[in-house]
């Protein structure tokens, strides 16, 4: 090609990837399991994302109201729905951020890991399907469980030779809801000004939330109230569940969490400075190979892990505990995704 045309090609490329609108880059947003209880607000706070411009919705049924639904809301993102193998293909094309809550939910008395039967096949069919479609994407993991379901995304995409690990996130925002939520009531301070960094992973004591490092900081805390606060924010889950008696597992807090954490990626990957969030991803500040820390994002995804900071000697046990149930998780994702 002449320098000429290749200078127009590429300009044209530009012009096409620029909403005129808005002056923002052009972003689709694929949600796997949209027609689901957290995949259908998760798609009406999405399609209200100034940031996208194309919402691809995706389930194996139901997605065609849902999508109908959702867009006729006046909003700028264009709202296609997708139903069923023949379609994820061009539900994925192009995509720059997918989100997956696809999967089934915790009835009372489950574990998250009791999910794993179910959830780490549809999980691996999905992430084949990625890394053919829209390999370089970032990758929102919202299925449970998120300890071994990221494991198997990154082994899947290993084997396809798309392996990204800065693109690769298990979406642990709610346990920052809920430890932000939960703090705030307790130290009877404004909830919106408050954050509290939670690390390790997304189940049960995998969850550690440092309220040592809570902003703003406050002395009303007893050791005993941080105990818990902490017992509850690991239990959040488990809260709602039990309080659904039968109905599923949370979802209007997971959409919000959800649409939080994917309009932190696209921030990102616009070039927004300075957006951090928490989020289990691959990581080498501990001896584990996955782990959920702050996360500085940017225009590849995942721009820096941040480490711990200072930990109590009561979240230093934490550490300690939940090391061995995450590691297992880990180990029996990563064995699932190469037995099969
Ligand atoms: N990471 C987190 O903090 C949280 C994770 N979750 C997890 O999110 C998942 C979804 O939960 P809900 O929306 O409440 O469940 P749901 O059952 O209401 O919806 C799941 C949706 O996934 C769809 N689906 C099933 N197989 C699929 C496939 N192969 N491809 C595309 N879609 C498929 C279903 O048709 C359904 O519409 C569960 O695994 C749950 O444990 C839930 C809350 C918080
Ligand atoms: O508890 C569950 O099964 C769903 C979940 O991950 C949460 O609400 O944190």
């Amino acid at each position: 090609m002449r320098p000429s045309a290749m200078r127009s090609a590429a300009q044209l490329l530009r012009r096409r990837s620029y909403s005129s609108a808005s002056g923002q880059p052009e972003r689709k947003v694929a949600i796997l399991g949209a027609a689901g209880g957290i995949g259908q607000p998760l798609a009406l706070l999405m399609k209200l994302n100034p940031l996208v411009s194309s919402l691809s919705l995706y389930d194996i049924a139901a997605t065609p109201g849902v999508a109908a639904d959702v867009s006729h809301i006046n909003s700028p993102a264009l709202v296609k729905g997708f139903m069923g193998d023949d379609q994820l293909a061009e539900a994925l094309e192009g995509a720059d951020l997918v989100i997956i809550p696809a999967g089934v939910p915790r009835k009372p008395g489950m574990t998250r890991d009791d999910l794993f039967n179910i959830n780490a096949g549809i999980v691996k069919n999905l992430c084949t399907a990625i890394a053919k479609y829209c390999p370089n994407a970032l990758i929102n993991m919202i299925s449970n469980p998120v300890n071994s379901t990221v494991p198997i995304a990154a082994e899947v995409f290993k084997k396809a030779g798309t392996y990204d690990e800065k693109k690769l996130f298990g979406v642990t925002t709610l346990d920052v809801v809920r430890a932000r939520t939960f703090y705030a009531g307790k130290a009877n301070v404004p909830v919106t000004g408050v954050n509290v960094p939670v690390v390790g992973g997304h189940a049960g004591i995998t969850i550690l939330p440092l309220f040592s490092q809570a902003t703003p900081s406050t002395n009303a805390l007893s050791s005993e109230d941080i105990k818990a606060l902490t017992k509850r924010t690991q239990e959040g889950g488990t809260e709602v569940v039990e309080a659904k008696a039968g109905k599923g597992s949370a979802t209007l807090s997971m959409a919000y969490a959800g649409a939080v954490f994917g309009d932190a990626c696209l921030k990102g990957l616009n070039g927004v400075p300075d957006i951090v969030e928490c989020s289990y991803v691959q990581s080498t500040i501990t001896e584990l190979p996955f782990f959920a820390s702050k996360v500085r994002l940017g225009k590849n995804g995942v721009e820096e892990v941040l480490g711990l900071g200072e930990l109590s000697a009561f979240e230093k046990e934490g550490l300690e505990s939940l090391k061995g149930e995450l590691k297992s998780s880990i180990d029996k994702g990563i064995a699932f995704a190469n037995a099969s």
